[in-house]
């Protein structure tokens, strides 16, 4: 094959134009982190410190979502804790439960002036202590569907000593499992395997979506980014939508829509280690796939069946729709996704005439 045919579907520059797209914190730009990690320079020292805020603040908001969980959860008594952070509890509790309280509000104190919630060393302690306790355990172990707790919390505040140490320079594994929503829209160029290629990534909240309509021009394919985990939370920003049916929905859009109609779609199937896990606990059967009817908590048999709903929501039946099972946090499989992509992408930029 000449290379001409690479021009009907490789932009005018000969470059592959790929579109991450997908709901918030399915692992979209944990995906993007992991391409400057395998194909450009990886992270510099100073690069590295400018996670180190966002860590903090993942510590301290992080732990503020759960104690609220743990509250609305009763676990924890909710009357014991005023927006100021200070406990104003006049029933009887125990010695341990008063300590409990006063770390809980060392935690919520908010500097004088801002309002914003930040971290300051002098909570590691009162962090270290609510972390360890039973009652916010059992809470965090609970899993309920309906409270925002970001993913990869118990990675960081099961490594306190060296989060919260003055030396504290984040790792790699610290970047890619660190949170922090995007605004606007990123783009990234890189070579690989002789092809040029251009990464797009965007926010997947709602009020980040109109802007995605600024990137859907020459776009080689389309990269689906859903995490499997997504069956038991919902959305933050509509706590009555499950985050699964939020996916299949804006997936069903995109995929029929002219733009992406003919185009290559990629659908990457994130978070397979914290699927593992969760589907242990919770089946499909019992959040959003009501119509699940396979065998109850088998992780192979569950994506299966995501896999074969997302895949019938596509019209364009003589288009294909690749399906990958990643983890976008581990760079040894997502070495192995992305040479997997660059096949498809040949294989696809010379078959369409
Ligand atoms: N355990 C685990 N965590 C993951 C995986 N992929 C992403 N995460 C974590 O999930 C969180 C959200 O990931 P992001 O990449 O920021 O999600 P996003 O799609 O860019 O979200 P928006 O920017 O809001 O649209 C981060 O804390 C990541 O570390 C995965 O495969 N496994
Ligand atoms: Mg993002």
């Amino acid at each position: 094959m000449s290379h001409h045919h690479h021009q009907n579907t490789l932009a005018v520059d000969n470059t592959v134009n790929l579109l991450l797209l997908g709901i918030s914190e399915s692992g979209k730009s944990t995906l993007f982190k992991q391409v400057k990690i395998l194909h450009q320079n990886g992270y510099s020292k100073e690069e590295l410190m400018s996670f180190k805020i966002t860590i903090q603040n993942n510590l301290v908001l992080g732990m503020a979502a759960l104690i609220d969980a743990a509250q609305q959860l009763n676990f924890i008594s909710p009357q014991t804790i005023t927006q100021q952070g200070s406990t104003t509890t006049t029933t009887t509790t125990t010695t341990e439960d008063s300590a409990l309280y006063e770390h809980i509000a060392t935690i919520l104190k908010r500097s004088s002036s801002a309002d914003t919630l930040a971290f300051d060393s002098t909570k590691l302690v009162s962090i270290q202590y609510v972390w360890k306790h039973e009652k916010i355990q059992q809470a965090y172990h609970q899993r309920h569907s309906t409270y925002q707790i970001i993913d990869n919390l118990n990675y960081f505040l099961d490594d306190l000593d060296r989060i919260g140490s003055s030396q504290y320079v984040p790792t790699i594994d610290d970047i890619l499992h660190c949170r922090l929503r995007t605004t606007g829209v990123h783009e990234t160029k890189f070579e690989f395997g002789g092809l040029g290629m251009r990464l797009v990534d965007v926010g997947g909240q709602r009020n980040q979506r109109k802007k995605w309509i600024h990137v859907f021009d020459n776009v080689t394919a389309l990269i689906f980014v859903v995490s499997l985990v997504e069956y038991n939370q919902v959305l933050e920003e509509d706590p009555s939508t499950i985050r699964m049916n939020e996916s299949m929905l804006l997936f069903e859009e995109l995929v029929n829509c002219s733009v992406f109609y003919d185009k290559p779609v990629m659908l990457f199937l994130n978070k397979v280690d914290s699927f593992n896990e969760l589907i242990k606990k919770v089946d499909i059967s019992e959040t959003c796939f009501k119509d699940y009817s396979g065998k109850k908590n088998s992780a192979p048999d569950a994506i299966k069946f995501i896999e074969q709903k997302f895949k019938s929501l596509r019209e364009n039946k003589d288009a294909d729709v690749f399906t990958e099972v990643t983890c976008a946090i581990d760079t040894n499989n997502i070495r192995k996704v992305l040479e997997n992509l660059k096949t498809i992408i040949l294989k696809e930029s010379l078959s369409s005439k």
